[in-house]
């Protein structure tokens, strides 16, 4: 018998992993409320590769944004940790850039300027900002409304504007939390459409926070699934679908397929939600 104390020599060749920009390892996160404590995030570990994009779906209040908020540096976690290509994450860091769900543009900036704005910030010249907002702002099909102020656009411009800004910093991962939300579903597909097309011109690491079921499989090459409270890893799934994608993929039956899958996750996680809230209402009676 082998004695398993003696490392044999050649060493054996490691296993393959596949490169990893981002890694979520064992991440707990507790708060304490008036009355109790509550676990939003339970051991969480994933981790993902350059230029993927990664959706995180789970029922309402599983702990979606709480993780978020963990990988962008605005919560410390109570146990665990995230490393950005090797790099503890302790706080807002310029590798990581953030997209949110409510307005966050600035009113009183074009929209040239709203994108130029973290470039103002590193104090990047007025010519050599300027040159570059206008790319992005071309990325993200704003062309012709440089001069426009966010008052004078649609919602889903707004948001193409907040994600240029959010680009023009050229993070090394992208987290969007749910920032099709407020849009309608045809502006929703099709901005889907156009952060599809930027994350694959710019082999943008992404992630993000969604609701639906049609948008995480639309756009990912991968689906975390959460449970609900505490939100905990329930699977990951891979989606195998061509690239490159548009929203016409809906239309598929291998499409169809994986909704259905994942649906058939979240329904169990969803019921238990929904059980839990009417529980609490009752009890409130
Ligand atoms: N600062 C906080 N203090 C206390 N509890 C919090 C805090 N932030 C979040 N929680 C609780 O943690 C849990 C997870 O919340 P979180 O907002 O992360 O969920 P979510 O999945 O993003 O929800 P939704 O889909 O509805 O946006 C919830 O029970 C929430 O009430």
């Amino acid at each position: 018998m082998s004695d398993p104390t003696v490392v044999p020599w050649p060493r054996p060749a490691p296993v393959a992993r596949p490169e990893t920009v981002l890694a979520v390892d064992d991440v707990v996160v507790r708060f304490q409320t008036r009355d109790a404590v509550v676990t939003a995030v339970d051991r969480m570990s994933f981790g993902v590769r350059p230029g993927e994009f990664i959706s995180v779906i789970g029922p309402s209040g599983c702990g979606k944004s709480t993780l978020f908020n963990v990988i962008g540096g605005l919560v410390t976690p109570t146990a665990g940790l995230v490393t950005v290509a090797g790099e503890p994450i302790r706080g807002p860091h310029p590798a990581i850039g953030m997209v949110f769900q409510e307005e966050s543009t600035f009113p009183w900036r074009t929209v040239l300027d709203n994108v130029a704005f973290p470039l103002e910030v590193r104090g990047v010249p007025r010519r050599v900002r300027n040159e570059k907002a206008r790319d992005v702002v071309a990325m993200v099909g704003l062309t012709g409304f440089e001069e426009h102020y966010p008052s004078e656009l649609s919602g889903g411009m707004r948001q193409r504007v907040s994600i240029g800004r959010t680009l023009a910093s050229e993070p090394k991962i992208l987290l969007m939390d749910e920032p099709f939300a407020s849009l309608d579903e045809q502006t929703r597909l099709l901005l889907g459409d156009k952060v599809l097309q930027i994350q694959q011109t710019l082999r943008q690491t992404t992630l993000l926070i969604t609701h639906s079921i049609t948008e995480a499989v639309q756009l990912s090459d991968r689906v975390v699934v959460m449970s609900y409270r505490p939100g905990r890893l329930k699977r990951i799934v891979d989606i195998d679908l061509p690239h490159p994608r548009t929203s016409e993929v809906v239309t598929s039956e291998a499409f169809g397929h994986y909704v259905a899958e994942i649906w058939g996750d979240l329904r169990d996680e969803a019921s238990r939600g929904m059980a839990e809230a009417e529980a609490q209402r009752g009890g409130t009676r």
